[in-house]
């Protein structure tokens, strides 16, 4: 199972969670990563964790004041890139754009869609995976995979039914083991989350109790 903690814009420290992402992989069959701010991206991954991009822009190297460009994500020691969180979403073109600035930097890329449907169409640009996060769920620690199971094995239907190589995950209130355990019957190969982990008082308890089950 891929664990992808997502530290969004949380007052978390950074290099703390990292160290904390590091260590815990070092000690289960589980994948973990992490994905801090932009501007946090070389120091998390000078931690040894492996770490990603939160979004990159649909460009290439010119005048694009004030944008994410795939390859500076990929030399800051960035491994791949969320495209389309909620937070940041992106026109369908764009959402094109990113994947192919992420795939031309080598950045493994997950995709993220609300429902099954918009998985399906997502699928169809080429990521490496997606992921399913009802919006109305995101930091209410009430698990998707639990709240709704049927969107996470709609999504995987919807995922396989475009292109049966890419993944698929599921996000929103994934806070503990069971969650994992429970995305992962659902077809999920992996989880994304945020609040589980960027609010602990002890990122690697919380980190611990997430991969223990697997
Ligand atoms: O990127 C993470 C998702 O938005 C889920 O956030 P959450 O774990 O705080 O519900």
């Amino acid at each position: 199972m891929f664990v992808l903690v997502n530290l969004k814009t949380y007052p978390c420290d950074p290099v703390a969670v990292a160290e904390a992402v590091r260590d815990v992989n070092e000690n289960t069959d589980a994948r973990l990563a992490v994905a801090p701010q932009a501007a946090h991206l070389e120091r998390v991954a000078e931690t040894g964790a492996e770490t990603w991009a939160q979004h990159v822009d649909p460009i290439e190297h010119g005048s694009n004041t004030g944008h994410t460009l795939a390859e500076s994500v990929a030399d800051a020691g960035a491994a791949g890139t969320l495209i389309n969180h909620s937070e940041q979403r992106l026109k369908l073109a764009d959402i094109d754009g990113s994947v192919q600035a992420a795939e031309r930097a080598g950045l493994e890329t997950v995709v993220c869609a609300n429902n099954p449907a918009q998985i399906g169409a997502v699928a169809a640009l080429g990521p490496d995976a997606v992921a399913v996060e009802p919006p109305e769920l995101i930091g209410t620690g009430t698990p998707v995979s639990q709240a709704d199971p049927d969107v996470v094995e709609d999504a995987v239907d919807a995922a396989e039914s475009v292109d049966d190589s890419v993944s698929v995950l599921c996000g929103a209130g994934i806070s503990t083991g069971d969650d994992v355990v429970a995305a992962g019957d659902l077809g999920s190969e992996g989880v994304l989350l945020a609040s589980g982990v960027a609010k602990a008082d002890d990122p690697t308890a919380a980190l611990e109790d997430l991969v223990d089950p697997l």
